[in-house]
């Protein structure tokens, strides 16, 4: 389950963007969705009390709380938290950093990868923030555009580096195990600010994340 001591989170008066905040680790928020879901697997034809599925409501509801736990966090919070002066001018790349997401439209997974960069301007980032800030932005209900926004913006305003690239390619369940049953395509999104803008940066980013390690 979440690691909660490790998870800062929001205030009451933090700007909640439009989402209402829920203690997901109340038991009573846990027994009230464990109710819903019983009600799905007997709508969908299935005997919740059949020995296999008596504990699924509860699964379910403890696996959609987990999946969406990115609400409760701060990912500004995260980046200020290891924020280091360092004169170091060139770029910072994390690539091939695990996202699993779930889609707005069908709640279904996507998951793939992300690839991230950026030019330091006096400071740099604890590295292991860049992952777990796009566990923030990944841990909600999103769209692959807006994920990769969100990362970008995050990045960008809290760091003030002279440039960011985000790149992010994903397999999205909604369009193979359902829908069109494309099993193969994958959808890659770009954000860029600053000095990732022009050509000469952007390709340099663009190869070094093609490249091979070893
Ligand atoms: N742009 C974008 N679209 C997404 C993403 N995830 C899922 N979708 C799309 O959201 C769209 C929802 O379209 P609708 O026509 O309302 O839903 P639908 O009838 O279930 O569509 P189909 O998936 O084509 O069967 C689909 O085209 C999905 O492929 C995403 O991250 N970005
Ligand atoms: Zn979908």
């Amino acid at each position: 389950m979440i690691d909660k001591e490790h998870l800062p989170h929001r205030d009451d008066d933090d700007d909640l963007d439009g989402y209402t905040k829920v203690d997901r680790y109340n038991p009573s928020l846990i027994q009230n969705l464990s109710g819903h879901y019983h009600d799905v697997l007997k709508q969908i034809g299935e005997n919740p009390e059949r020995e296999g599925l008596l504990k699924t409501p509860e699964r379910m509801a403890k696996a959609m709380l987990y999946l969406t736990h990115g609400y409760d966090l701060d990912a500004k919070e995260i980046m200020n938290s290891a924020m280091f002066k360092e004169e170091y001018s060139q770029m910072v790349i994390v690539k091939d950093i695990e996202v699993y997401s779930m889609c707005e439209h069908h709640m279904l997974p996507f998951f793939g990868k992300a690839h991230i960069a950026y030019i330091p301007n006096g400071y740099v980032v604890g590295l292991s923030k860049i992952p777990r800030i796009v566990d923030v932005f990944a841990r909600r209900l999103q769209v692959q555009e807006r994920l990769t926004n969100e990362i970008r913006d995050c990045i960008q305003d809290t760091l003030n580096p002279i440039g960011v690239g985000v790149v992010i390619e994903c397999r999205h369940l909604c369009m193979s195990m359902r829908g069109v049953q494309k099993q193969n395509s994958v959808t890659t999104t770009s954000a860029f600010t600053g000095e990732f803008l022009k050509e000469k940066t952007r390709t340099e980013f663009l190869n070094l994340i093609s490249a091979k390690l070893g």
